[in-house]
C-alpha cells in the first residue's frame, strides 16, 4: 500500500450525541461478541466494493485500472496493529464525515428509547439495530480510516482517526491507490488478535461466504525464531464464491447463517431461508430469509427493505422494493438475476415483466416457506407471528391472488383460549364449528381486555360458540378485505341481526317470540326517549347478562373502526347506534312503572353503559355521572 500523511487541512469534529451513547454501549454490551468488529468490517469493505463494481458499469474508469477487487487483512505484532483494506469506492471526505460521524437511520430514535441499562437485554438490541462500523472500538482504543473515493485525485484522500470517546478528526491526505484502509490499534488486553491463526480462523467462520477474496499474507515456519512468520505473498482465506450461486448441498446451515447476518446486519441467527435456482421464461436465484426479530424501522414505509439486487453476480441496489410485496417487507436475501440488464435502473425495475415474475415467485417461496414454518415448526412460527404478523395482515388487502393463502397463515385470539395469544388458525375455528354454525365470528376492540370481555360475547359464550378476539390496529382494514374463509362467511359480532337461530332449540325461539311481543311497548317507549341519539331501539338476541349494548347495521362502519379513523385525522360519518335491550335483565324490569323523567334518565343511563362497554368516550361524561347519582339516590 502506497500512501503518505500530508495533512492539508486538518479539523477536529463532535460525534453526534447518538454515536456516542452507541459507542459507550456497544463497548459495555459487546465485549462478550468482541470478534464480531472483524465481520462488520469486512462486510464493509464488500459493501464498498460492490458499490464500486456497480458505478463502474456507467464510468469504468472508477476502475483505474485495477479491477480485481478484493479485501486484505493484515497486522503488526510489533505496534498492535490490524488493517482491513479494501480497493472499493473508498469515501470522499465528506462521505467520512456523514457515514463516521452520525448514525442517519430509520428507526434510531426508537432504538434509544428501547434500552433498558441491561447489558444483555441491549446487546441483544444493539445486535437488531445494527453494529457496523463502530464496533472497531469494542478491541481498538484508536481506529484510523485512510479513505480515497474512487475517481477522485490522489491528493483528494481523507484520514480519519478517532479514539472513540467524542471527537473525531479529519485531514486531508494523499493515497495513491482508491479504497479504504482501517487501521485498529488494539487495547492492550486484545493481543490474541495479532495472530494469523486466530485471524484466519474468525474470517473463515464468519466471512466465508464473502464473494470477494479475502487475503491474508502466508505465513511460513521459521525455524531460526521458532515462529510463524508472513512472506510477501497475498492468499486468499475464504472460498471466494457468491454464496447463493453455490449447490445448497455445498452450503452448511452455518454459511447460511452467517451470511444472513452479513446481508441483514443482524446478530442472531434468522429464523428461517428458502435457498432456490428457478430456471424457464425467467431464470434467477434466491436466497431469502425470514429474521428473528421485528426492525426498528418495520412501520416506517419508508424503511429499509432487506431485498439485494444482483445481476448475474454484480450488485444493483440494497432495498429493491420492487422485488417483493410490501406486506412482505420483513424478508431479507438476495436475488440474483440472469435476465436483467446491468445498467437496470429503480424505474426500469418498475416497468420489468421480469421483475414481475420474481416477484410473483419469490412471494410464493415465502408464503410456502411460512406454511411450512407453521405447520412443522409451531414454536417458530408462533416467534414469526408475534413479530410480524400484523405486516402479513396487510397481504390481505394487498395481494389478492394469494388473499387465500395469507388468510390461512393468519393467528388470532379467541374466546376458545381465553388468552391474548394470537394462535387460532382460520382452520381451527373451521373445525370447531358448532353443527349449524354458518359463520366464522369475531368482534374488534382497542385491546384484548376490551374485546373478551364486550357484552357482545354473552350469547356466545352461553352457547360455546368460539368468536375470534381482534385488536391489532390492522384488523378493521383486514376485515374489509377478509370476506370469508373456507366459503364461511365472516361476521361481527356487534353488527346487524344476528341470526342464530339455526342454533336454538323450539323453546328458546319460543321463549324468544314472547319476550319480543310482551316488551312491545317499553321498546317503544325507549325509542321515543331516545328519539335522535340512536337508530333504533330492539330486544336483544345477544345478551344474556348485561343489561343492553350497541350494535351498527351489517354494512355500517363499526364504532371501533370510526374511532380509529377519526383518531388518524380521517373523517368517519356518523353512524347512530342501534340499542339492543335484554328485557329480562333486572334493571329493565325496574323500568315499566318509571314515570317519564326517571324512564329518561334510566333510557340514557343504559345507552350511556352500553357505549362505555363497547369502548366508546361519551360526548357528555358530566351529564352521565349526575344522572347515574341521581338514580343511584332515587
Ligand atoms: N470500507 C468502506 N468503504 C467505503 N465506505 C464505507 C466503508 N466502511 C463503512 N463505510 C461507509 O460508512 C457507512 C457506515 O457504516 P456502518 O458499518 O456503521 O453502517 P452500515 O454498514 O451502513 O449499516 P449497519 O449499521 O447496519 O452495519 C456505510 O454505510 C458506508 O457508507
Amino acid at each position: 500500500m502506497s500512501q503518505s500523511e500530508t495533512p492539508v487541512t486538518s479539523e477536529t469534529l463532535g460525534f453526534q450525541a447518538e454515536v456516542k451513547q452507541l459507542l459507550h454501549l456497544m463497548i459495555h454490551s459487546l465485549y462478550s461478541n468482541r470478534e464480531i468488529f472483524l465481520r462488520e468490517l469486512v462486510s464493509n469493505a464488500s459493501d464498498a466494493c460492490d458499490k464500486l463494481r456497480f458505478e463502474a458499469i456507467d464510468n469504468p474508469d472508477l476502475y483505474e485500472g485495477d479491477t480485481e477487487l478484493r479485501i486484505r487483512v493484515d497486522f503488526d505484532k510489533a505496534q498492535g496493529t490490524i488493517t482491513i483494506s479494501d480497493n472499493g469506492i473508498g469515501m470522499s471526505r465528506d462521505e467520512a464525515i456523514a457515514n463516521l460521524g452520525t448514525i442517519a437511520r430509520s428507526g434510531t430514535r426508537e432504538f434509544f428509547s428501547q434500552l433498558t441499562g441491561d447489558r444483555q437485554k441491549d446487546a441483544q438490541l444493539i445486535g437488531q439495530f445494527g453494529v457496523g462500523f463502530y464496533s472497531s472500538f469494542i478491541v481498538a482504543d484508536k481506529v484510523s480510516v485512510l479513505s480515497r473515493r474512487a475517481g477522485l485525485p490522489e491528493t483528494q484522500a481523507v484520514l480519519w482517526e478517532s479514539d472513540g470517546q467524542g471527537e473525531f478528526r479529519v485531514a486531508q491526505v494523499e493515497k495513491a491507490d482508491r479504497g479504504t484502509a482501517i487501521v485498529l490499534h488494539l487495547r492492550d488486553a486484545e493481543d490474541e488478535f495479532l495472530n494469523g491463526w486466530k485471524l484466519r480462523e474468525v474470517l473463515r467462520r464468519y466471512s466465508d461466504h464473502i464473494s470477494l477474496p479475502i487475503q491474508m499474507l502466508k505465513e511460513e515456519w521459521d525455524a531460526e525464531k521458532s515462529e510463524q512468520v508472513k512472506t510477501q505473498e497475498w492468499e486468499t482465506v475464504n472460498q471466494a464464491s457468491a454464496l447463493w450461486a453455490r449447490q445448497k448441498s455445498d452450503v452448511t446451515d452455518e454459511q447460511y447463517k452467517e451470511f444472513y447476518k452479513h446481508i441483514a446486519h443482524d446478530f442472531e441467527d434468522p429464523l428461517a431461508w428458502t435457498h432456490n435456482r428457478v430456471e424457464g421464461r425467467s431464470e434467477y436465484t434466491q436466497l431469502l430469509y425470514i429474521p428473528r426479530r421485528a426492525p426498528f424501522d418495520l412501520w416506517d414505509r419508508e424503511g429499509r427493505r432487506g431485498v439485494k439486487l444482483y445481476v448475474k453476480r454484480v450488485f444493483i441496489m440494497d432495498d429493491a422494493e420492487q422485488l417483493l410485496p410490501s406486506y412482505l417487507r420483513f424478508v431479507k436475501g438476495v436475488i440474483d438475476s440472469a435476465d436483467l440488464p446491468l445498467n437496470v435502473s429503480r424505474e426500469i425495475l418498475q416497468e420489468s415483466r421480469d421483475v414481475k415474475a420474481i416477484r410473483d415467485g419469490c412471494t410464493k417461496r415465502v408464503l410456502s416457506m411460512l406454511d411450512d414454518m407453521a405447520e412443522n415448526r409451531p414454536d417458530d412460527y408462533a416467534t414469526f407471528w408475534e413479530q410480524f404478523g400484523q405486516v402479513l395482515k396487510e397481504g390481505v388487502g394487498e395481494d389478492f391472488a394469494n388473499r387465500e393463502r395469507i388468510a390461512k397463515l393468519l393467528r388470532f385470539a379467541s374466546t376458545h383460549n381465553d388468552s391474548s395469544v394470537q394462535n387460532v388458525s382460520l382452520a381451527d375455528y373451521v373445525g370447531r364449528m358448532k353443527e349449524g354454525q354458518e359463520k366464522i365470528y369475531y368482534v374488534t376492540a382497542e385491546s384484548y381486555a376490551a374485546a373478551a370481555n364486550s357484552p357482545h360475547l354473552e350469547v356466545f359464550r352461553k352457547k360455546g360458540i368460539e368468536v375470534l378476539l381482534l385488536t391489532d390496529r390492522v384488523d378493521e382494514w383486514m376485515l374489509s378485505y377478509l370476506r370469508d374463509f373456507e366459503d364461511k362467511p365472516l361476521a361481527s359480532v356487534a353488527k346487524g341481526g344476528l341470526d342464530l337461530d339455526a342454533l336454538a332449540d323450539e323453546e328458546e325461539k319460543k321463549h324468544r317470540a314472547e319476550v319480543a311481543e310482551s316488551s312491545k311497548p317499553l321498546v317503544e317507549r325507549m325509542q321515543k326517549a331516545l328519539e335522535g341519539k340512536v337508530k333504533e331501539v330492539r330486544v336483544t338476541t345477544r345478551l344474556v347478562d348485561s343489561p343492553a349494548c350497541v350494535v351498527v347495521d351489517e354494512h355500517e362502519l363499526s364504532p371501533h373502526l370510526q374511532r380509529l379513523l377519526r383518531s388518524a385525522g380521517q373523517e368517519a360519518p356518523e353512524v347512530k347506534p342501534i340499542l339492543e335491550i335484554n328485557p329480562e335483565h333486572a334493571l329493565l324490569a325496574r323500568l315499566n312503572d318509571a314515570d317519564d323523567d326517571t324512564f329518561a334518565d334510566w333510557s340514557l343511563l343504559l345507552l350511556d353503559q352500553a357505549m362505555l362497554a363497547e369502548g366508546a368516550a361519551l360526548n357528555d361524561p358530566a351529564a352521565f355521572v349526575k344522572r347515574m347519582n341521581r338514580l343511584l339516590l332515587a
